[in-house]
């Protein structure tokens, strides 16, 4: 499978609406509830474990929460259940990660974490199925860069 980053550019931002959904056939093909579930566990227990957790809760009991409430959009956008918009409605992703100063370097390593954990989990799956979920994924991350490269990240200001 080939799972490529396209490097982020400002001048190239692509069109919501024009970002194509995964495969619907991505959320079966890796295991219906039970085999999403374990993408989502796998991607947050490697969230908090890297060089972006500071923006995650710590506390096991709030990755928890994330855990079931993230897992529902990722699974929708996948072809399975619609828990989250039919929790939620219409979200707003742009402004839903506003509060987060994303960066592009951010943006690598979210979407090098997802890498990850589809390479170790999603090996006998159709890599055409896996790859269009990280399509979605690269694509859509153009969309929450919200900072400039090289304005000083909030962890190094409250270093200083
Ligand atoms: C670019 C890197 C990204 C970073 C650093 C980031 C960071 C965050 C943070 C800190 C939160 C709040 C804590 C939480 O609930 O998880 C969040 C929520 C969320 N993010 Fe992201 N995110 C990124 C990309 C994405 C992408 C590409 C998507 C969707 C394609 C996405 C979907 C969501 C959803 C659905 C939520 C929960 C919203 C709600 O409260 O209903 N994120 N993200």
């Amino acid at each position: 499978m080939n799972l490529v980053i396209t490097p982020y550019d400002p001048n190239d931002i692509p069109n919501e609406e024009e970002i194509p959904l995964p495969d619907p056939r991505f959320y079966e093909a890796v295991g219906g509830e039970e085999g999403f579930r374990k993408l989502i566990d796998d991607f947050y227990d490697r969230i908090v474990e890297s060089d972006i957790a500071f923006f995650f809760p710590q506390e096991e009991e709030e990755i928890e929460k994330i855990k079931t409430h993230n897992g529902k959009y990722f699974a929708e956008i996948s072809g399975g259940p619609k828990r989250y918009s039919e929790a939620l409605g219409h979200v707003d992703q742009i402004k839903m990660h506003k509060p987060f100063s994303i960066n592009e370097k951010h943006r690598d390593e979210w979407l090098g974490t997802w890498r990850e954990v589809l390479e170790e989990h999603a090996k006998a799956i159709d890599p055409a199925l896996v790859e269009s979920y990280f399509r979605f994924l690269d694509q859509y991350s153009k969309l929450l860069v919200n900072r400039p490269r090289n304005a000083r990240a909030f962890e190094d200001l409250a270093k200083a």
